[in-house]
């Protein structure tokens, strides 16, 4: 179970509060106003972000290091180095060096077919189209095979039938790892496609995850504020 305590957050004239939890294995949307924090709290859990207050994973609480954390985080510009094949960007999530040993490059190339994209992993990004980088950015996110799996936006830039894709494929592998995954959307069809439960941003608070169906269908004041 992740578990904020009494979570605090000021950045600048900014505060955002959070204390819940989230169970293992839950899939939760991240929804709420542009500004209103769904990164920085994303940013908090994944370590890059100060706060007050406690995050804890299992009962422990988090490392300061963001790299210790049992978390991989994926955002929306993909972060792919354009000079790097497919399969280097994928191995970065395994070793910065890129001295892999020949297990290490079987995990790779697993990692690329198990997002489709078995025999390109010599490719450069600019040779893949929007859905395959995507696919190489998480595929980069499974390798580190971290039981937390934190999305920003990921699929934001994708068009309708692509993101649906992803989205599945999402779904898919979080089954199969067992992984909790936190999801920002800025797309309430994104929380219903996928998140059993969501948690809204707003008015500096994170609030606890609520059952999607029964938050959207019955939205409180800030949400339909939000749905308009
Ligand atoms: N380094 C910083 N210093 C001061 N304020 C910051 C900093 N980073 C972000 N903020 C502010 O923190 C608030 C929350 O930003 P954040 O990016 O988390 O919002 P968001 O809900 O993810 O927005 P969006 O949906 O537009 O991506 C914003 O008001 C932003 O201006």
């Amino acid at each position: 179970m992740l578990r904020l305590e009494d979570m605090k957050i000021t950045q600048g004239g900014f505060h955002l509060r959070a204390d819940f939890e989230v169970s293992q294995g839950a899939r939760v949307a991240v929804i709420g106003p542009s500004g209103a924090g769904k990164s920085t709290l994303l940013g908090a859990i994944a370590g890059f972000v100060p706060h007050a207050g406690r995050i804890t994973w299992r009962g422990d609480p988090l490392a300061k290091d963001p790299g210790a954390r049992p978390v991989s985080i994926l955002f929306q510009d993909n972060n792919l180095f354009p000079h790097l094949s497919a399969a280097e960007n994928v191995a970065l999530g395994l070793k910065p060096s890129l001295r892999l040993s020949a297990p290490e490059r079987a995990r790779v190339h697993d990692a690329l077919a198990r997002v489709g994209l078995d025999g390109m992993g010599n490719r450069r990004p600019a040779e893949l189209s929007g859905g395959q980088q995507s696919r190489v950015a998480l595929a980069r996110t499974l390798i580190r095979a971290r039981p937390l799996l934190l999305l920003d936006e990921p699929f934001a830039a994708l068009g309708p039938a692509l993101k649906a894709e992803m989205l599945a494929l999402v779904a898919e592998i979080v089954a199969e790892t067992g992984a909790t995954l936190l999801m920002v959307s800025h797309d309430v069809a994104d929380a219903r496609a996928i998140c059993d439960e969501t948690s809204l941003v707003a008015g500096g608070v994170a609030h606890a995850p609520q059952p999607t169906g029964a938050l959207l269908d019955d939205p409180p004041p800030e949400l339909r504020a939000y749905l308009g």
